[in-house]
């Protein structure tokens, strides 16, 4: 059975972002993501985590100005001090909560772009290299680019081949469906083909990213074709739900622990 994990990004935002680990938890959740802790202490995260017993299970490192439309800045030459910085502000965040997979994002630029893809290459091995010694993977995510466009990686195949031939050990492939489902389609094949390589699955509806209940994708078949494949990691729900999030929870309720 998956292993799900709340993305309190998303989820529960009736709630102040601390109080989001209670309501996860109280949900049935054991774990948690969100997209990025940095404008609470570490320490407050930790304890929430702790008082709830839950795990946390991914972050993004630091993107630069989000609110302005940076999606950080693995693939931009000119970024590579801040790109470094990023790590460091980062460490005691992964420290604190004890997370084992952080989103390295790439920035808005041009695959084919060939200094774009050179800088990305060398972000992933600096990134992976730094996080190592912590046993943390470092994980790239292709989003849609209806939803990020201009943004570096925008293609599932691109990013599976380079985690491939880069072959090093602690650099995966985030596999967010709803963005394969938007960008390709064919998941159940890309699971099958990229699946040595994935270091956490996500998931939402398609096209509402609303929660994984109908729509284009037959969730249950794609959970049970995770356990069939032996997918021993998380799946995060990354959704925003349609209305109050625990109205929204039924697809959920098979997989509750307990249940
Ligand atoms: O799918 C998404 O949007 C997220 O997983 C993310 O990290 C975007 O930055
Ligand atoms: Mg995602």
């Amino acid at each position: 059975m998956p292993r799900f994990a709340a993305n309190l990004s998303l989820m529960f935002t009736e709630h102040a972002f601390l109080d989001r680990f209670d309501a996860a938890r109280g949900a049935g959740f054991d774990a948690v993501e969100f997209l990025f802790p940095y404008e609470v202490e570490p320490s407050a995260i930790a304890e929430r985590l702790q008082r709830n017993r839950l795990t946390q299970v991914l972050f993004n490192l630091p993107p630069g100005d989000w609110a302005a439309g940076e999606k950080g800045f693995a693939a931009l030459p000119d970024k590579f001090d801040e790109l470094q910085r990023s790590l460091h502000s980062a460490l005691p965040y992964a420290l604190a909560t004890g997370v084992k997979r952080l989103h390295l994002l790439a920035g808005n630029a041009d695959r084919r772009d060939a200094a774009a893809a050179l800088a990305f290459r060398r972000s992933l091995a600096v990134a992976a290299h730094f996080f190592a010694p912590h046993g943390i993977d470092v994980l790239i995510e292709p989003l849609n680019r209806r939803d990020a466009p201009g943004y570096f990686l925008d293609d599932v195949d691109y990013a599976h081949a380079l985690v491939r031939e880069m072959a090093i050990a602690n650099l995966k492939l985030q596999f967010d469906v709803y963005h394969c489902q938007i960008l390709h389609g064919d998941v159940t094949t890309r699971l099958r083909e990229m699946l040595p390589m994935i270091g956490h699955v996500q998931i939402a509806s398609v096209p509402s990213r609303h929660e994984p209940d109908g729509e284009e994708l037959n969730y249950p078949f794609l959970f049970d074709e995770l356990d069939r494949l032996g997918y021993a990691g998380f799946v995060g729900a990354e959704y925003r739900p349609r209305g109050k999030t625990e109205d929204g929870l039924g697809w959920f309720k098979p997989y509750r622990a307990g249940t």
